[in-house]
């Protein structure tokens, strides 16, 4: 019998194209429709962890009648750098790649990135479908359109916003997710159990455990509700005029420790401690109650996640946030909460609140 398959609707305001999150099992029988019967060629860009995936994708599109060819890059951050943008641009260009083709990423986040940004750049934007395989992926990176690929100086500096035609959270590709990978995507859940969705925080409290593996039993629950987030927040600002920044919590300090270490560190782990300094920011700036600010240590430590970074690296930190996305000329702003599921813009903390809020971080 086949399972239920979830549907959730993204955009459709604001002049951008709706789309659909589709999450269940055995999706990529839906890849076909996705496409369309008046694409020629159709790119599958993969990491090297998900080769075989990869390759059957595409022997799968090539029987149904598509010009399918893979594209394998770097695993993780690896994958986004010019250069390996360069090295599919130049597939494409080898494949006769046209404005009426389609591109698939396949992968975490690092890869759905890499994909809609190759697509978003090829020809001026081309058709995308992010077909994520893990959860951090399922939960944010492929929902909502933001692609892009780091630089020496810092996390996404280069990207665009060029929405997917289609996201196809298939769960059984979690499966095969190292428990640390499934972990770190864990942080972006609990963002969004803190910046909008309570309930998030009440299912992982009640079984931290049972939240770290995808056959925890309210895996399924947990993903749903925080692309509900996501999709909700983009849908009426897909931009980042304004609203969508809330989706940043955490990041201005957690793009700082990415870059400081070489886009090493996962990402969700970067941004577990960045959402600890947030949360310690927002209470030092008389904003967040202490038993909120609390919550963040408990709820974060107790699926495993860091909550510390090193003391000493503070003022390259700072120096690397004034580049950060949000930031207006010299003022430094971030997203801190003024309550549970309250977030708000702290601009221009006084460098001794913030240089506070770090002394609880750093160690
Ligand atoms: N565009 C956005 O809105 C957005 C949102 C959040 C995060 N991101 C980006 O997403 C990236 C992090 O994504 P991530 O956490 O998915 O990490 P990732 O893409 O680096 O993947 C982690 C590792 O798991 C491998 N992998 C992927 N799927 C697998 C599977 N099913 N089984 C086994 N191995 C698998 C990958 O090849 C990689 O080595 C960061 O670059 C971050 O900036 C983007
Ligand atoms: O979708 C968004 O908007 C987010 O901020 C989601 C973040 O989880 C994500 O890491 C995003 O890539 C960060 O964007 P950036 O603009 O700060 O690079
Ligand atoms: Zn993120």
């Amino acid at each position: 019998m086949s399972e239920a398959v979830t549907r959730i609707q993204v955009g459709g305001t604001a002049g951008s194209e709706p789309y659909e999150v589709l999450v269940g099992r055995q999706l990529l029988g839906e890849l076909g429709g996705l496409i369309g019967d008046r694409v020629k060629r159709v790119a599958v860009v993969h990491p090297e962890a998900l080769a075989e995936t990869g390759d059957a994708l595409r022997a799968d599109l090539a029987g149904q009648g598509y010009e399918a060819v893979a594209i394998q890059v770097p695993n993780a951050e690896e994958a986004k750098t010019a250069e390996v943008a360069a090295y599919c641009w130049k597939a494409l260009g080898q494949s006769g790649f046209t404005r009426s083709d389609v591109i698939v990423g396949v992968g975490g986040g690092a890869t759905t990135d890499l994909a809609g940004f190759v697509a978003a750049t090829w020809l001026r934007g081309v058709r995308w479908i992010a077909v994520p395989t893990t959860v951090l992926a399922m939960v944010d990176a492929a929902v909502g359109g933001k692609t892009g690929i780091n630089t020496a100086e810092g996390k996404n500096l280069v990207g665009s916003f060029h929405p997917p035609a289609g996201v196809l959270c298939d769960l059984a590709a979690l499966d095969s997710l190292p428990v640390n990978d499934y972990v770190s995507g864990l942080a972006e859940i609990i963002k969004a159990g803190f910046i909008a969705d309570p309930r998030i925080l009440e299912l992982i409290e009640a079984d931290p455990e049972g939240a770290r593996s995808p056959a925890g039993a309210h895996a399924a629950e947990l993903i749903e509700r925080s692309i509900r987030v996501k999709a909700e927040v983009v849908s009426s600002d897909l931009k980042e005029a304004g609203l969508r920044e809330i989706l940043n919590y955490g990041h201005t300090l957690a793009h700082a420790i990415e870059k400081n270490e070489r886009y090493q560190w996962r990402h969700g782990a970067a941004v577990s401690v960045g959402m600890h300094f947030a949360a310690e920011l927002g209470r030092l700036a008389g904003r967040l109650d202490d038993a909120t600010a609390d919550r963040h240590r408990t709820v974060l430590e107790s699926v495993g996640l860091p909550l510390h970074y090193r003391y000493d690296q503070w003022p390259k930190l700072l120096e690397t946030m004034k580049v950060d996305k949000k930031s207006r000329g010299d003022l430094l702003r971030f997203i801190v909460l003024d309550g549970l599921a309250k977030p708000t813009v702290l601009e221009g903390p006084d460098p001794a609140v913030l240089l506070a809020a770090y002394g609880e971080v750093g160690q």
